[in-house]
């Protein structure tokens, strides 16, 4: 097997299904319904063997609020997750909810516990436990607990507790940490896929659960397509699994069925977000979630809570509709979504988000007369280009001495859409400038210039709105109101404040406090009030509310209501936000 090259174990995986090997390792099952699962050929859609269906929706791996079903897709390819169509029935003597109508925004649809998550371990000490997966570092520096430590033998994997590690240890870290030593920056994907290996080898993962792996898309053919000679990293992989788990241990391991299992496990993982962030925690393989289709405007979205997965509504879905989730960060420009669709799914997304987008960027093109969708893609790919260098140079103060100066870049900022549209001003809502504003007021507020920072703030809040989901929006007003919390506490003398256009320490207050309260009332809704950042923003509102002087008015009452839309409107103009008619 040592001089199996690329191509003869590419031609052993496409003769595999369903080989005697992987019958015996995944697909074979003790109960004694009649279905064979070792026959479900790969690829098939689930929703065409009710047995699979009913291994991935079953209680062990889901709670669910509503029913759920898996059926053919309405606009993908294979299967998709869909809200029942029948009403549950809550026990057995019970009859159907005569008021079912699927549900509503804000509501739990399920919550799973993943097979198998990862992370890549850069974050460094981010909190993160890698067995139960607890946050350990509170969302506004509160302290919560000790931390994590990281294990003293590989120095990548970090444990919240010693029982975590003595768990994780006895799970699969003892063969894992021999692999993070070695190499410490692998793919949380490629961890995974040894996981995997092990997990089927050590039993922990049922027949029928390997049945469902086994049929799950897999985009083999994208995965283990070969250019300019050279292996692929699926066989890479196989090969480094083989080497590390399989050669001299007591059970043989099929490289075919590695071969077979890893662009399954690749094209099924889930990137899992923290609430208060977008960045990827952990990689995580969960059936269920394995089922959900890709939408750019999705009515669901996933995050990790306590070592699971939770799925919240994020707009009303009916009886019998499709669940979808955004696969990627969703405030991504849409020929940048569209790129990374294409390059890490292997589709091209056609959703209504993506078209309008189109529809707006040709309109702007034509209406310039003068430029073209590519030399507006360059310079968006421009402005993207100026902010990371913008975030870099902020980690290496001097080192990056072009964009230390928040002004000069704003100045590069300003020219580079200049030249993309000789004739006509670049919309403030067209991406990436809202998100590109949002992280010059991050960057503003650790250079200690809160009113620069306000005024970007501001112009990215109110103009990138269409581009974010629940998360996301929730998200950036926590942020709004750290950045005005830090132009509340500009000293009396400070030149800004003599600067008379700048809005009054009054005004920053009501909207402080506003955002503050919406933060709230809108983390509750997308989160869930059981959810840890739901909490931490209910204190901080609390802590602030014990701040407010005695007989001042308060949100949510109307008269501070009727305040705060005075001060919106001042800060708005002081910030120059352009209220542009929607696309
Ligand atoms: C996690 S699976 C989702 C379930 C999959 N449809 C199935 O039948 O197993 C991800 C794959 O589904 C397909 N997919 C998901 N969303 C899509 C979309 N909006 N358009 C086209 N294909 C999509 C792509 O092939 C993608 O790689």
């Amino acid at each position: 097997m040592d001089d199996m090259t690329a191509a003869f174990a590419h031609k052993l995986a496409a003769s595999l299904p369903p080989s005697a090997d992987l019958q015996a390792a995944f697909a074979s099952t003790d109960s004694d319904d009649d279905d064979d699962l070792g026959r479900v050929p790969p690829r098939l859609g689930f929703n065409t063997v009710p047995k699979l269906c009913k291994t991935i929706l079953s209680r062990n791996n889901v709670t669910a609020s509503v029913p759920l079903e898996i059926r053919s897709s309405t606009f993908a390819p294979g299967s998709g997750l869909f809200i029942g169509r029948e009403a549950p029935i809550l026990s057995s003597n019970s009859k159907p909810d005569r008021k079912y109508d699927g549900i509503e925004a804000g509501r739990e649809i399920y919550r799973s516990k993943p097979l198998m998550m990862a992370s890549d371990g850069a974050g460094g000490d981010d909190g993160w436990c890698h067995f139960c997966w607890g946050n350990t570092k509170g969302f506004f520096g509160e302290e919560k607990g000790e931390g994590t430590k990281a294990c003293a033998g590989c120095r990548v994997a970090s444990f919240c507790s010693k029982q975590c590690q003595k768990s994780a240890w006895a799970r699969f870290h003892k063969d894992e940490c021999k692999i993070l030593k070695k190499t410490p920056g692998i793919k949380p994907q490629n961890l995974l896929a040894h996981r995997l290996v092990w997990f089927q080898q050590k039993g922990y993962i049922t027949s029928e659960q390997g049945a469902v792996i086994q049929g799950l898309e897999a985009h083999f053919d994208e995965y283990t397509r070969e250019e300019g000679g050279k292996t692929t990293e699926v066989y890479d992989v196989a090969m480094a699994i083989r080497e590390v788990t399989g050669e001299g241990k007591e059970k043989k391991i099929d490289v075919g069925l590695i071969w077979k299992l890893v662009p399954a496990l690749w094209t099924n993982c889930v990137r899992l977000r923290a609430p208060s962030s977008k960045e990827t925690v952990a990689f995580a393989l969960d059936l269920v979630t394995a089922m959900v289709n890709h939408s750019c405007e999705p009515n669901a979205f996933a995050f990790l809570e306590k070592g699971e997965i939770r799925v919240r509504s994020l707009k009303k879905i009916a009886p019998g509709e499709e669940i979808t989730i955004c696969y990627i960060d969703p405030t991504i420009d849409v020929k940048g979504r569209q790129e990374i669709l294409l390059d890490e799914h292997f589709f091209e997304c056609d959703c209504t988000r993506c078209k309008a987008e189109i529809k707006l960027q040709k309109r702007m093109v034509a209406a310039d007369g003068e430029t073209s969708m590519t030399t507006l893609r360059k310079a968006q790919l421009s402005l993207l280009d100026l902010i990371k260098s913008a975030v870099t140079a902020s980690k290496y103060p001097g080192v990056y001495p072009d964009f230390d100066n928040l002004a000069v870049v704003e100045s590069k900022m300003n020219t580079i859409m200049k030249n993309a549209f000789p004739n006509l001003d670049w919309r403030d809502d067209l991406d990436p400038v809202p998100m590109v504003r949002i992280c010059l007021s991050v960057l503003y507020i650790e250079q200690g210039k809160p009113a620069q920072a306000l005024r970007n703030a501001f112009r990215g809040h109110f103009t990138g709105g269409r581009s974010r989901t629940g998360p996301d929006a929730v998200n950036i007003l926590v942020n709004m109101v750290h950045v005005l919390m830090a132009a509340g506490c500009l000293p009396a003398d400070s030149p800004v404040l003599k600067d008379p256009s700048f809005p009054s320490l009054l005004d920053i207050s009501n909207v402080t406090y506003g955002f503050l309260h919406e933060a709230c009332k809108d983390a509750g809704e997308v989160f869930g009030g059981d959810c840890e950042y739901t909490r931490a923003i209910g204190d901080l509102f609390a802590k602030m509310m014990g701040r407010l002087p005695a007989g001042s008015s308060r949100p949510p009452e109307e008269e501070f209501v009727r305040e705060l839309e005075v001060s919106i409107k001042k800060v708005k103009e002081w910030a120059g936000v352009v209220d542009e008619e929607e696309a």
